[in-house]
């Protein structure tokens, strides 16, 4: 690829398999969620998320997206049970959407494109860091919740009331005391099953816990989405619009049901 991995044309998901051959790869994200093929295991555990505001730092325009990053020097903000063993930690969270209502979730639902997906990026303490947990089978846990248009979010409003600071790529403002539980729906129903990361390296760490319920976005909180650019400040202005990787094949895997 002749320049960094993007969403676009020339160097979007289609093209990534060329510098990240994994992305043809035996247990690849997102993936089609078909409830009906998904098996309810009465194993699975309830998720157990517990954050601390006290960790939310700052709020980056990475060029891909806009993240909320934390600090994770302790066991602060963590998940754990759900389908996973160990403390997890919390790492950032970020979202993925689309150029209109009509798309822009990674994971579907029987087919469904939701307006925008939210990943909570959290990775395995029983590795020392994210870096060293991204490479590992079990390293991360990503919690992906639906937003569907409907209500304006009043929580999700307080992240977009930052985005005149970080507009353009590179740029990013302080974002303190910021609960991410406010974003997330009320019943914590999940599928879950292994995956990947679903930018590059791709890489194939992931355990992936997607709610059953969504959250609430109105097209005018989707328009400030949009109003983002993938470009920095000197560069031709291009909107952060269809930053979603689409479905991969499932290759086998199962996909479990924490609710019957
Ligand atoms: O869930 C995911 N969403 C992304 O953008 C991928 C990613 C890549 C690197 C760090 C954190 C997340 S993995
Ligand atoms: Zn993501």
């Amino acid at each position: 690829m002749s320049h960094a991995w993007g969403y676009g044309a020339e160097n979007g998901p289609e093209k990534w398999v060329t510098n990240f051959p994994i992305a043809d790869g035996p247990r690849q994200s997102p993936i089609d969620i078909v409830p009906a093929d998904a098996s309810y295991d009465a194993g699975l555990k309830p998720l157990c998320l517990k954050y601390d505001a006290k960790d939310c730092i700052d709020i980056l325009n990475n060029g891909h997206s806009f993240q909320v990053t934390f600090t994770d020097d302790t066991d602060s903000s963590t998940l754990k049970n759900g389908p996973i063993s160990g403390v997890y930690r919390l790492k950032q969270f970020h979202f993925h959407w689309g150029g209109s209502d009509d798309r822009g979730s990674e994971h579907t639902v029987s087919g469904t494109k939701y307006a925008s997906e939210l990943h909570l990026v959290h990775w395995n303490t029983k590795y020392p860091s994210f870096g060293e947990a991204a490479s590992k089978s079990d390293g991360l846990a990503v919690v992906g919740v639906f937003l569907k248009i409907g209500a304006e979010n009043a929580q999700l409003q307080k992240v977009l009331d930052t985005f005149d600071a970080i507009k353009t790529k590179g740029s990013q403002t302080t974002f303190p005391g910021f609960d991410p539980t406010t974003l997330l729906p009320g019943c914590l129903d999940y599928w879950t099953y292994d995956g990947s990361l679903t930018t590059p390296p791709l890489l194939e760490s992931v355990t992936w816990i997607v709610c059953k319920e969504t959250i609430s976005v109105s097209p005018a909180q989707m328009a400030s989405f949009r109003a983002l650019q993938f470009s920095g400040v000197g560069e031709a202005a291009c909107c952060m619009v269809d930053n979603y990787r689409p479905p991969q094949p499932l290759k086998g895997r199962a996909v479990k049901a924490s609710f019957q």
